[in-house]
C-alpha cells in the first residue's frame, strides 16, 4: 500500500497534507535505521499497518478546531502522527515512557513541520492536563488504561459526542470490556476493505464510565 490509498479513503486532503503523508515513509525508514522503534515488517507496510490503522479513529470522529487530544503510549507516533496530519487545527500531545521512541517522533514531527504536535517523555500517570479525547493503540488492558487516564478527560464537550477514550484494539473484547457498559465497539472492516482489518476494532468509551 502507498500513500495513494490513504488519499482514496480521505479524499479531501490539502496538498500539504498529501505531502506530509507521502513523506512519512521516507522519514520513518531513515529514523528506524538509526533507532529501531518499528519492526521491519511494519515499516515495509507502514501505510497499511500504521497510517491507515491509526486513521480508523478519523472514520468515527472529526476532531474540532482547538480540541486537545492525548495519545497515550504513542511508540513511534501511532495513532497520533497520522491523526495530527489529518486534523491540523486540533492539538495533539503524544506521550511515551521510552525516550528513544519519543526521539523518533520528535524527528518525524520536525521533518513534517507539524505545528500541532507536542511530545512528552514520561509515564502518562505523571503528566498533568485535561483533554477532549484520549487516543491509543496497543498499550494496556482497558481497566489499567482507564485507571491511568480517567482524571485527564475534560467534562465539557465541544463535539457532538461525549469526550472519552478512543482505543484501537484487536481480539475478543468481551472479557476486557465487561465492566464498561457504555463502551461501544466498531469494526474497522466497516471503514476499510483490506484483510488486515478483519480482527481490528475501535472502542469508544465515553466519559462517566465506571472504573
Ligand atoms: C506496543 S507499544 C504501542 C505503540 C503505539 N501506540 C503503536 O500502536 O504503534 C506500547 C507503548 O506504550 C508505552 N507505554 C506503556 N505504558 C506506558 C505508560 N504508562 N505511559 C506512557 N507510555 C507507556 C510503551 O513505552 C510503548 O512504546
Amino acid at each position: 500500500m502507498t500513500a495513494e490509498t490513504i488519499f482514496e479513503y480521505f479524499p479531501n486532503l490539502s496538498i500539504n497534507q498529501k505531502e506530509q503523508f507521502e513523506r512519512l515513509e521516507e522519514l520513518y525508514k531513515d529514523w528506524n535505521q538509526k533507532i529501531n522503534v518499528v519492526s521491519r515488517k511494519d515499516i515495509d507496510e507502514l501505510y497499511l499497518r500504521h497510517v491507515l490503522h491509526s486513521l480508523g479513529i478519523a472514520k468515527f470522529i472529526t476532531f474540532n478546531e482547538g480540541s486537545k487530544i492525548l495519545d497515550v503510549g504513542t511508540g513511534g507516533g501511532f495513532p497520533g502522527i497520522p491523526l495530527a496530519i489529518l486534523f491540523p487545527e486540533a492539538h495533539f500531545t503524544l506521550v511515551d515512557s521510552i525516550g528513544k521512541k519519543i526521539k523518533v517522533v520528535d524527528e518525524v514531527v520536525e521533518g513534517l513541520q507539524l505545528a500541532n504536535v507536542k511530545t512528552i517523555n514520561a509515564r502518562v500517570e505523571e503528566i498533568p492536563g485535561q483533554f477532549d479525547f484520549i487516543v491509543s493503540r496497543a498499550v494496556a488492558a482497558m481497566p489499567t488504561f482507564v485507571h491511568w487516564v480517567k482524571g485527564k478527560i475534560k467534562k465539557e464537550s465541544t463535539h457532538s459526542i461525549r469526550n472519552g477514550i478512543l482505543y484501537l484494539k484487536g481480539g475478543d473484547l468481551l472479557e476486557e470490556l465487561k465492566d464498561y457498559k457504555t463502551a461501544e465497539v466498531y469494526k474497522l472492516t466497516d471503514y476499510f476493505k483490506e484483510d488486515f482489518f478483519e480482527t481490528k476494532k475501535m472502542v469508544y468509551l465515553p466519559l462517566k464510565f465506571k472504573g
